[in-house]
């Protein structure tokens, strides 16, 4: 086989203070991230959204230390895979392409070019597909691959998803059964999955596998535990005013807490790395809200990161995709899947509820106007550069 290189995709976050705002502007940029009608107004709206929220965001990552852990992590997860594919006999170089932050996707299939790569594994960070993370990545991926023909002499695979993967769910297990181990009493612990959530619409009309995905996994997690506990799956991390996965895990602590549970260990399970969701949202804010409802004890099962059976099981992954038939970005990404990454509408005259939407819709961008002028002292048309 000629040359091997692996692709990690990973979403990344801001390293400093000042990288927050640009980074949220690439994130609220992802039509994947916000879904518009309009191409038009995702720019202007990513730009609004990230400006508002930057403030609150940089208190965030202050806490923890000014910026994101991510990359860090992500670079010292490729330099094991390396060494361990290395040492079961493969001899692949590992690239990592972050989504919104360095280093971005662009500059990894920019590296994988100038290397001569002849076969690249694509392999998501994310164990379970969601449009918004893997579908992303994907969707970007394919853009770089129509933009640049030259790419097409490189043979790719893409594992879309791979939480069943059985060193995964051991790695998961094994972390798991450590922590309640550190408690005085461990079949007494109620064990509380907590997912990072998406709006219901991703799955209720994209639909995205995300929701069904974490619930298999959650229940493979537990069978390979196997423990007594009683455990519970909620979902985090919501942004904005539709409504998201539930339940939410800001919701679900206190009804726990609510119940007599007092000893409570929140296991991260769409994340394999430890960054802001763990270390601000899950350590500082769950469990304030936990102690103020009645939590005595609330652990937290640390992120996967380096564990050497899940760098095992990510070394498998590569292996098994080198020796299968390749699965191809047009393949995952193809317009007649189920997962639908930009929902199409149907247009019907009268008193309708598409009528009842547009006019909801134009009312939302002339709000969205006077807002834009407010903040930056401008119309939108100078702000597009009309004026
Ligand atoms: C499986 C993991 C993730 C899903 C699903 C996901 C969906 C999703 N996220 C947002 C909004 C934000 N995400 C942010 C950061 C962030 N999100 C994930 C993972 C998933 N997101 C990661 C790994 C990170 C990076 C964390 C870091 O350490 O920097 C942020 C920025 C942080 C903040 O301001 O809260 C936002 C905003 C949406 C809207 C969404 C689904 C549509
Ligand atoms: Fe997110």
């Amino acid at each position: 086989m000629g040359k091997v290189g692996v692709l990690l995709l990973n979403l990344g976050g801001p390293e400093k203070p000042e990288d927050v705002r640009p980074f949220l502007y690439n994130l609220f940029s992802d039509p994947e991230i916000i879904r518009l009608r309009f191409s038009w107004m995702q720019s202007p709206l990513a730009w609004f959204i990230a400006t508002t929220r930057a403030k609150k965001s940089q208190e965030n990552y202050k806490q923890i230390g000014g910026g994101s852990p991510l990359r860090y992590i992500t670079e010292t997860q490729a330099q094991a895979l390396q060494a361990h594919l290395q040492q079961k006999g493969t001899d692949a170089k590992i690239y990592i392409g972050m989504r919104y932050w360095h280093p971005f996707t662009e500059e990894a299939i920019d590296r994988i070019k100038r290397d001569g790569i002849e076969h690249l594994v694509i392999l998501p960070l994310y164990p379970h597909f969601s449009i918004s993370t893997s579908g992303s990545s994907f969707r970007l991926l394919e853009k770089i691959w129509q933009e640049d023909p030259s790419l097409n002499r490189i043979e790719h695979t893409v594992i879309p998803s791979w939480y069943k993967e059985p060193k995964y769910l051991q790695a998961m297990a094994q972390l798991i059964a450590e922590e309640l181990d550190k408690s005085a009493n461990p079949d007494k612990v109620h064990i509380f999955f907590s997912a990072h959530g998406v709006p219901l619409s991703y799955v209720t009309e994209g639909g995205d596998p995300y929701q069904k995905e974490i619930v298999d996994c959650t229940a493979l997690i537990m069978e390979t535990l196997n423990r007594p506990n009683p455990h519970t799956l909620a979902y985090q991390s919501r942004v904005g005013p539709v409504e998201w996965l539930q339940p939410y895990t800001e919701e679900a602590i206190p009804e726990l807490a609510a119940q007599g549970v007092k000893d409570l260990l929140v296991v991260p399970i769409s994340f394999v790395s430890e960054h802001i969701e763990t270390l601000q949202e899950i350590d500082i804010e769950y469990r304030e809200i936990a102690e103020e409802s009645g939590i005595e004890n609330f652990y937290r099962v640390p992120a996967l990161n380096t564990h050497p059976v899940f760098i095992d099981s990510l070394a498998t992954l590569v292996e098994d995709a080198l020796k299968s038939p390749s699965v191809q970005l047009s393949e995952v990404m193809h317009p007649e899947k189920t997962v639908k990454m930009y929902p199409q509408e149907r247009w019907e005259w009268g008193m309708t509820t598409a009528a009842e939407v547009w006019n909801g819709r134009l009312a939302m961008i002339g709000f969205l106007a006077l807002l834009i002028e407010l903040i930056s002292g401008q119309g939108p048309l100078h702000f597009v550069g009309l004026l």
